[in-house]
């Protein structure tokens, strides 16, 4: 059986604070996942517009072509230069080995310190780096058009590099940008006119792969139909940290929500979406039901009704129909020469901020708009359409990224998460409705609502841990005493 395409989706947003060596590093371990390369695009959606990240996206590049040949002649497991070479090499290796390892340890050093140097000296570093760069001079970073460039175009080489495609999504002081959902809609609708794979990965720029094989992984579960897995819409991998405080002081390192919540809602419909590490079929996104034959496919919808749901172009809309394909290897769209004018075109066009005006995006189809936590929204209205999910636990874990260290930086996340889901409770989307009106069980309903109130729950629970040490303060009592009126006149 041939492997299916897979799409994967980085977004960044800043550059000062998810500095671009540790987005590189994300984009490097996912370009040497063990997967043929002809099958993956990597997109890296760039919020920031900064020239600094293509910069060093194309610095990667370069790097890539010795750190892939080399992580799979010797099965390196992890794939994130920066970490692997925080270790010394295995003292009984090779020789070779480890003029290798030497090597490809000096190469990215060099790397690095190319990235510092740009970091440091911003005007001077536009000359001879082979990349042009003019689209970012004098830039206001909330309003701009669209930058694209394809930095890597793989000719249907399954041993070389993935495709690899920088987009700063136009940005417009008039358009509301609806944070990373907005990203992760333009980066749908880019690849679907240039890859249109039907399996979607994305990852935050500070979670790298940990485990080359998850592609695999994630493939055997959507693929083997024995145990009937054909409604699952989405795989997620839980959310782990390789930089986690010690007893995880914060609370940051979500050990309750993946590993007890996650693993536990297993037996209903499945886990909840956590925003990174996670496999969608690409139809799911486009609001199809499981089970159901295609309403678009069969060219029983109007070109109105397409313009409505897909908006305006005519390639993305015809690349949309041709996702709901159950087999996507006959021929069809996409056309080959992927990257050709044409379809270039249409990506600049998918991407401008006007684009999903009176169409459906992010009421229907896509990342849901409505909420700061996007992954939790956008998941509960798949599960509504009744689709259920898997939690992949794969030892070593799939993905490893990166967790907040100071209180303020914690509080500041968990404020944005519990408004987050305050708002997916109080919206036409809430659980309640779900259950009610929509295909998500009623187990499944009270799992969504116990962590959507998570943000609430801090009242009681705070009360409940200040008591003791209240009652000790005033010598008080929050039970009743032996001597307290009711129990003495009982007895
Ligand atoms: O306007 C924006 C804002 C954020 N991002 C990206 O979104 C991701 C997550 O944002 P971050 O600020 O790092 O949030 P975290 O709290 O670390 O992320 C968790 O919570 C988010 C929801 O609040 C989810 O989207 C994430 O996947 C999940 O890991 C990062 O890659 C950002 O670069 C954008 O692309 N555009
Ligand atoms: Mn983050």
């Amino acid at each position: 059986m041939e492997f299916p395409a897979v799409d994967i989706f980085v977004t960044t947003a800043d550059p000062v604070l998810e500095p671009p060596i540790i987005t590189v590093n994300t984009v490097l371990s996912l370009m040497a996942l063990d997967y043929p390369a002809n099958k993956l695009g990597c997109y890296i959606s760039d919020d920031g517009c900064s020239a600094l990240t293509l910069f060093a996206l194309n610095e990667a590049l370069k790097f890539a072509k010795i750190w892939i040949p080399f992580c799979k002649r010797y099965d390196v497991q992890v794939r994130a230069p920066f970490m692997y070479f925080s270790t010394p090499p295995h003292l009984h290796s090779s020789t070779q080995f480890l003029n290798d390892w030497e090597t490809l340890k000096v190469e990215y050093e060099k790397l690095e310190g190319k990235i510092k140097e740009a970091e440091e000296n911003r005007n001077g570093w536009n000359e001879e780096i082979g990349i042009d760069l003019a689209a970012f001079s004098n830039i206001n970073t909330k309003h701009h058009p669209t930058i694209i460039k394809t930095l890597w175009e793989n000719k249907e080489v399954s041993d070389e590099l993935p495709h690899l495609i920088y987009i700063s999504r136009e940005k417009s002081l008039k358009h509301h940008h609806h944070y990373k959902a907005g990203a992760m809609n333009v980066l749908t609708r880019v690849s679907g006119v240039l890859t249109n794979a039907p399996y979607i990965l994305n990852v935050d720029c500070d979670m790298f792969v940990n485990n080359p094989q998850v592609v695999l992984h994630a493939m055997c579960v959507f693929l083997n139909s024995k145990y009937d897995l054909e409604d699952i819409g989405y795989v997620q991998t839980p959310q782990c940290f390789y930089d986690g405080l010690k007893d995880d002081p914060f609370g940051n390192q979500l050990v309750v929500v993946f590993e007890y919540f996650g693993r536990g809602i297993m037996g209903l419909q499945g886990p909840f979406y956590g925003g990174t590490g996670c496999f969608h079929r690409r139809k799911v996104l486009y609001a199809q039901f499981p089970h159901h034959t295609a309403y678009f496919l069969n060219g029983k919808a109007s070109e109105q009704e397409l313009i409505k749901t897909f908006g305006y172009s005519k390639t993305f809309t015809k690349s949309a129909t041709y996702a709901f394909k159950d087999d996507q290897n006959t021929s069809g769209y996409p056309p080959k020469g992927l990257f050709n004018t044409n379809n270039l075109d249409a990506a600049n066009h998918v991407a401008g901020c006007g684009y999903e005006i009176s169409t459906t995006w992010g009421s229907k189809i896509g990342w849901i708009y409505g909420s700061t936590s996007e992954d939790v929204l956008t998941g509960l209205v798949i599960q509504t359409r009744g689709w259920r999910s898997i939690f992949l636990a794969l030892n070593p874990p799939a993905f490893l990224g990166c967790a907040p260290s100071q209180l303020v930086a914690s509080l500041n996340q968990q404020k944005r998460w519990a408004t987050g889901f305050l708002q997916v409770l109080f919206n036409k989307h809430c659980p309640i409705f779900g259950t009610l009106f929509g295909k998500l069980q009623w187990r499944q309903c009270a799992a969504y609502l116990w962590m959507l109130t998570w943000g609430l729950r801090s009242i009681p629970e705070l009360s409940y841990a200040l008591l003791p040490a209240y009652c000790l303060i005033t010598n008080s009592s929050f039970f009743p005493t032996v001597s307290t009126i009711h129990i003495t006149t009982f007895f």
